[in-house]
C-alpha cells in the first residue's frame, strides 16, 4: 500500500492539511511544536486506529473542535486506487471508511495499511515489558496470516473464561470444565506454534541487520513460550493449578510469552548504550519489514519520528537506505535538514516544511 494523498482535519494544531507524499521518502521538517509529530501520529491512526503518544483520543482533537479525521487516497499492492478514512469525535465512537463504506471494523482498515513506527521511545521494544515484544511479533503475524487475529481473539476469550473460573476457585479438572480447558490449551498451542515459527523466520534476518548495524556484537533471539521449557502446557497448568487459584488468574500460556534478545550472551539492555539499543530496535523493525515483504509480496509504510535523536548520521543513513531498498514508503521528521544531509542522494523524495500546523512542499 502506498499513500498518494493524505487529508488531515482538526488533528492537534492542524486545522486542515493536504499532503501529496512521495511514494518513496517524505521528509517533514519544522521547529519544535510546529506539528511534525502530529502528521506522523495522524498517519499512525490509519495503521493502528489509535495514537502512539496518548491513550486519550480526545487529546489529539484540535482544541474547540468536535472531532478529527484522516483520509487517504492510496494505491494498493494490486495497483488499484483505494480510499481510506478514520474519524473520531469526542465521544467513544470512531468510524473507519474503505472506499466510502463506513464501518466499525478497525481490523479491516489497519490490515490494509501495514505500518511501523520508530521514535526515540522505541527502545521500549527491548527494555519495556514482554507485552511490547508480543505486540511486535503479533503485528507481523496479523499482517502475514489472515486467520491469526481470529485465533488471538479466541485465545483471549478462553483465557478470560479460565480466569473467571479461577477467581471462583473452581476445580478445573471437573468434567464440566473439560471443553473449556481443552479449548484453552488447543488455542494456546496453536498461537505458540505460529509465534515460534514466525520468530524462527525472523531471527536470521534480524541477526544479519544487527551484524550490519552493530558489528562488534553477537545477537541472538529466542521465543519464550510462557511456561516451563520442557513441559507441555497441560502439565504446566496442572503443576501451577493451586498457585493459579491463589492468584486468581492463569500464570502459564502465550499471554506470558516473551522474545528474549541477547547480546554476547547477556540481556541486551545490560550491555547496549541507548543509541545501540535504538539500532537493535531498527534491526528488528528492518527484519520485520523484510519478512513481511517476503511472505506477502506487499509494501509497507514506515514512520520515523525524530530520527536525529541519538542515532548518528551513519546509522540514520543505513536505516533509511535499508527501508527504501525494500520499496517501503518512508515518512521522516527532523528539526534541521543538516540531520539528513545524506538524503541528497535519493532521486525520489519530497520535502515538506511545517509551520504552526500548516504544511508547504519545498
Ligand atoms: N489538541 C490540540 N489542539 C491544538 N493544538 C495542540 C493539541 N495538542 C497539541 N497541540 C499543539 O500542537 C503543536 C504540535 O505538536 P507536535 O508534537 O506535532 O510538534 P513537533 O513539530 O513534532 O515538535 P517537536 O519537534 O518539539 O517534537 C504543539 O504546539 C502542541 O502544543
Amino acid at each position: 500500500m502506498k499513500l498518494d494523498r493524505v487529508q488531515l482535519t482538526n488533528f492537534r494544531n492542524i486545522e486542515s492539511v493536504s499532503i501529496v507524499p512521495s511514494s518513496s521518502l517524505s521528509v517533514i521538517r519544522g521547529v519544535n511544536g510546529s506539528g511534525k509529530s502530529s502528521i506522523i501520529e495522524a498517519l499512525y491512526y490509519l495503521g493502528f486506529g489509535r495514537s502512539f503518544r496518548t491513550a486519550k483520543h480526545t487529546s489529539v482533537i484540535r482544541h474547540q473542535e468536535s472531532g478529527f479525521s484522516v483520509f487517504a487516497s492510496c494505491t494498493n499492492d494490486a495497483n488499484e486506487n483505494v480510499k481510506l478514512g478514520f474519524q473520531r469525535d469526542r465521544g467513544d465512537g470512531f468510524v473507519c471508511s474503505i472506499n466510502g463504506k463506513h464501518s466499525k471494523k478497525l481490523a479491516e482498515l489497519v490490515s490494509l495499511v501495514p505500518t511501523q513506527l520508530f521514535t526515540p521511545q522505541s527502545t521500549d521494544l527491548i527494555i519495556g515489558s514482554p507485552s511490547e515484544r508480543r505486540k511486535f511479533c503479533d503485528w507481523g503475524l496479523f499482517h502475514v496470516e489472515h486467520e491469526f487475529q481470529k485465533l488471538a481473539i479466541l485465545y483471549t476469550k478462553f483465557l478470560k473464561h479460565r480466569n473467571a473460573l479461577l477467581k471462583q476457585q473452581a476445580d478445573l479438572r471437573k468434567a464440566e470444565h473439560l471443553y473449556w480447558e481443552q479449548s484453552f490449551i488447543a488455542h494456546a498451542e496453536d498461537l505458540t506454534n505460529k509465534r515460534q515459527t514466525y520468530i524462527e523466520q525472523l531471527t536470521p534476518i534480524f541477526v544479519r541487520y544487527a551484524k550490519e548495524f552493530l558489528p562488534e556484537f553477537e545477537f541472538s533471539l529466542n521465543y519464550y513460550k510462557g511456561w516451563e521449557k520442557d513441559a507441555s502446557l497441560a502439565e504446566s497448568l496442572v503443576k501451577k493449578s493451586e498457585y493459579d487459584v491463589k492468584m486468581g488468574h492463569t500464570t502459564s500460556g502465550p499471554h506470558k510469552a516473551d522474545i528474549r534478545l541477547r547480546v554476547n550472551g547477556v540481556n541486551a539492555q545490560e550491555l547496549l548504550s541507548r543509541g545501540q539499543l535504538r539500532m537493535a530496535v531498527a534491526a528488528l523493525q528492518m527484519a520485520q519489514t523484510e519478512l513481511f515483504t517476503l511472505l506477502t509480496q506487499r509494501k509497507s509504510i514506515f514512520l520515523l519520528d525524530d530520527v536525529g535523536a541519538e542515532l548518528d548520521a551513519d546509522k540514520r543513513e543505513r536505516f533509511i537506505d535499508g527501508l527504501l531498498c525494500m520499496d517501503t514508503q518512508v515518512f521522516v521528521t527532523a528539526i534541521e535538514s543538516s540531520q539528513l544531509e545524506f538524503i541528497q542522494k535519493y532521486n525520489e523524495k519530497k520535502m515538506f516544511h511545517v509551520e504552526h500546523g500548516s504544511v508547504k512542499e519545498e
